[in-house]
């Protein structure tokens, strides 16, 4: 049977296929994020919330940025699958499931009227969104209600104001807004900045009090590794699958979703009735936790480990050196700094080892690499300070990252207003926020190889508070210590300097 000319859409999914379709249930949540993430994540948990008959909604995709993937997911009826691979109990386990929750693809420009009338439906209930950090920002812009702000936030404000004009006010119209970015008090910060939007477009003081009043703005943490798109296994997964899939999604098994919300809230989308990992109740340990042990290693690892030769997550756990380097960095540095019970947090750490271990999981460092800056100051600069607080010292391995980020987003030419790498003969991007890469691209231009203007280079961009929110290089001999590992980085290579640092840690 030729299956590869099928594709996973009502129209031509070979009858073989079978999965829950969900049919003619009502849109109950409009999604700001499309990407790998949300689809393995939030829309993968409403799926199962159907399948039990306990949400009983869709979820309508909205792209916040670009129209590409719109298209796609029309043309798959909403339809896709999501593949959860990994090691569980010692045991290898593989699922494979068509998630139908979401009902379609929604542009932003050519479709904003449309977005316009789903946002006064009484069945709307819900917002999730998943925009990046960098969505998740405040942009001063004008109010247009004939077309989308650019911000996310502006977008959702206009939406917010016209539901609120529709429906008069009435309390009963409110929302439950869950944003799903990695920010700390996401549900707070986008709460503050639709606030901040109103007052810059002048809107009624009685919309103000609805928001504060009706809408309830719920602070999130997000665990699952979501790898997304597998495109060097594809012709494998279509085999496997018997169809192709343009929306494919592969992640691990492991989840958790913290959500501080109301009893009213758990009530109405049930997550945990379903035997779903999602935790209700005060987020702060579970995103200390998290985001300090398990994405603080992977901003570690993806320009240390990449520059010394390696691509994925795993092949840095396999490598002796490098899970030194890391396992240093996790047990020694950051787990002193993560304030929690003990028993806990040894077990998140166990379980974080066997995660990175996950051999099914194709982690790309590069992927990772993305905004690496603007991560390392959120996933590690804290227990670097904590850890200087506690022992008077620096954390050797955690500065020894900071020295890597700096080489690693060392640009040898500039494309395409893109900054562009090098390890060996590969080239690679660097991709990182405008103003950051203005800033690396003016100090390393200047620099002219001599271990004295790499300190002035190190000491330029610790100082820089629009990077780091605070002067780092304040903090007592950060940077003649990443300089000196810079240095050593840049004269012997990325391998033996790695290799130096964990063997003279092991003679400590
Ligand atoms: N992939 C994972 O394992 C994982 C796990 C937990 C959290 N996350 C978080 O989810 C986010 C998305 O990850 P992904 O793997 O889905 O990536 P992705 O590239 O598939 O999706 C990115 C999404 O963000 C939107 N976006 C990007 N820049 C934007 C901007 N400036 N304004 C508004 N929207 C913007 C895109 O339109 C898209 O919807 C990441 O920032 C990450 O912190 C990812
Ligand atoms: O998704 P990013 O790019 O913000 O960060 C890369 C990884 O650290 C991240 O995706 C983790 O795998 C994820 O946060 C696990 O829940």
């Amino acid at each position: 049977m030729d299956t590869l000319n099928k594709t996973l859409d009502k129209r031509t999914l070979p009858a073989s296929v079978t999965f829950e379709t969900q049919e003619n249930l009502p849109e109950r949540v409009i999604q700001f994020g499309e990407g790998n993430f949300m689809r393995g994540f939030v829309d993968w948990m409403i799926n199962e919330l159907n399948k039990q008959g306990l949400f009983n909604g869709k979820v309508v995709l909205v792209q916040p940025r670009g129209q590409d993937k719109i298209p796609v997911i029309n043309n798959q009826d909403g339809l896709y699958t999501v593949v959860l691979r990994g090691v569980e109990d010692g045991e290898k386990v593989e699922k494979k499931e068509i998630i139908s929750a979401v009902s379609r693809g929604i542009k932003v420009s050519d479709d904003w009227a449309e977005l316009n009338n789903i946002i006064t439906s009484t069945d709307i209930k819900f917002i999730f969104s998943n925009t990046t950090e960098a969505g998740l920002t405040y942009l001063k812009e004008d109010y247009n209600p004939d077309f989308p702000a650019e911000s996310f936030p502006g977008k959702l404000t206009s939406l917010l104001y016209h539901r609120f004009t529709f429906f008069k006010g009435s309390s009963e119209s409110g929302l439950v807004i869950i944003p799903c970015e990695l920010v700390e008090e996401n549900g707070n910060l986008l709460k503050k900045i639709v606030l901040k939007i109103a007052e810059d477009w002048e809107l009624p003081s009685a919309f103000i009090n609805w928001i504060k009043s009706h809408n309830k703005f719920c602070n999130t943490l997000v665990d699952r590794i979501v790898t997304g798109f597998p495109s060097d296994e594809i012709n494998e997964f279509e085999q496997k699958l018997g169809y192709k899939d343009e929306l494919l999604t592969v992640g691990e098994p492991y989840h958790l979703f913290a959500i501080e919300a109301t009893p009213e809230v758990a009530k109405e989308i049930p997550f945990d009735q379903a035997g779903l990992n999602v935790k209700w109740g005060d987020i702060t340990p579970f995103r200390n936790l998290k985001v300090r042990l398990l994405n603080g290693p992977h901003t570690m690892m993806s320009a240390v480990c990449y520059l010394a030769g390696v691509d994925t997550v795993q092949e840095v756990m396999e490598d002796v050196t490098l899970r030194k380097f890391i396992e240093n960095g996790m047990l020694n540095e950051i787990y002193p700094t993560v304030d929690i019970d003990e028993v806990e947090k040894k077990q998140f750490l166990e379980a974080v080892i066997e995660r990175f271990l996950n051999p099914y999981n194709k982690h790309y460092l590069k992927d990772i690499a993305l905004s690496s800056v603007f991560k390392f100051k959120s996933r590690l600069v804290p227990s670097l300070l904590d850890y200087v607080e506690q022992k008077g010292t620096l954390p050797p391995a955690i500065t020894f990252a900071l020295a890597g980020l700096l080489a690693f987003n060392r640009p040898v030419r500039v494309e395409a207003n893109e900054l562009v790498g090098q390890r060996g003969e590969v080239e690679y991007s660097i991709r990182d926020n405008h103003e950051v890469m203005q800033i690396l691209l003016s100090v390393w231009t200047k620099f002219d190889g001599t271990s004295e203007e790499l300190t002035d280079l190190v000491s330029e961009v610790l100082s820089k508070k629009e990077i780091w929110g605070q002067d780092l290089h304040a903090v007592p001999n950060l940077t003649t210590t990443v300089a000196t590992q810079l240095d050593e980085i840049l004269k012997n290579g990325m391998r033996a300097s790695v290799e130096k640092l964990v063997n003279q840690a092991s003679t400590i």
